[in-house]
């Protein structure tokens, strides 16, 4: 069952083409990557999808809906969440408040109509916290909640942001670069944990430069070329794809 289509998708900024009718979709349990060199248009197309920026012409329908050109909150109530390439961690909150900041924005009924499975006796606070919790255990921060975000190493701020978007539960995450930075055994880590996300009813869609973790963790990869899609596949047909090879010319990605 297909949840996300984005069809004839085009955004311009001035005489540049950031994105250029663009067709693909995600699919419900599927981890779709969109890789391209520097300026193929990737974060253009996440803040597309996640309401950032409104869309000049075409199509970004989630579960049948038309949402390009909402607001971002809107979206995310739907069910759509997104991590950041510069990371937006509040530096002076600790952890789990940073985690809560992103479910207090949408409240109680968003949260609800979110679907996020709320137990009836709780009240908003110590449900969030709740939420925030599990979720910097499921990536690993759960012994580190009441630190001061800002004294995290790197790594473990952009896990801190993952499980900002994933304590909304949301059917579809956006995860924009979420290696950069890492060193080889974080990015192992978290290939394992996006890995696990399908299983755990969050859809995932990856922008990364990790061209390994792309190829483990993808059931299939988009290329981006200038702004227009140049190739889709498994990571097996990408990397044997001779279009993608020669838009990489001169890089060794693969
Ligand atoms: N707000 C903006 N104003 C003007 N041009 C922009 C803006 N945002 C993006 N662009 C241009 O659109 C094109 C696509 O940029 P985008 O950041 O989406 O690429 P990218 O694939 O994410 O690159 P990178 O891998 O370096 O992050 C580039 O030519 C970029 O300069």
């Amino acid at each position: 069952m297909i949840i996300l289509e984005v069809t004839g998708l085009s955004k311009h900024f001035g005489g540049v083409t950031a994105v250029n009718s663009v067709d693909f979709h995600v699919s419900r349990g599927e981890i779709v990557s969109i890789i391209g060199p520097n300026g193929a248009g990737k974060t253009t197309l996440f803040n597309l999808i996640s309401g950032v920026a409104g869309p000049d012409s075409g199509s970004i329908k989630y579960n049948g809906e038309e949402i390009g050109g909402m607001p971002p909150d809107r979206i995310a109530v739907l069910g759509v969440t997104r991590t950041f390439q510069n990371l937006q961690i509040f530096r002076n909150m600790t952890v789990v408040e940073n985690v809560m900041v992103g479910a207090h924005r949408l409240g109680r009924k968003g949260l609800l109509q979110a679907g996020v499975r709320w137990p009836g006796v709780a009240s908003e606070e110590s449900f969030i916290y709740g939420r925030a919790i599990a979720a910097l255990e499921l990536v690993g921060l759960g012994e580190k909640k009441d630190m001061p975000a800002e004294i995290l190493p790197y790594g473990e701020q952009r896990l801190l942001e993952i499980a900002r978007a994933m304590a909304l539960e949301p059917d579809l995450i956006l995860l924009d670069e979420p290696a950069a930075g890492m060193n080889q055994g974080e990015t192992n880590g978290l290939g394992e944990l996006i890995s696990r996300f399908p299983e755990m009813g969050t859809s995932v869609l990856l922008v990364e430069h990790n061209m390994e973790m792309v190829m483990a963790v993808s059931h299939r990869i988009v290329v981006l070329d200038h702004g227009s899609k140049l190739a889709e596949g498994t990571p097996l047909e990408i990397q044997q794809d001779s279009r993608v090879i020669s838009a990489y010319l001169g890089e060794e990605v693969f």
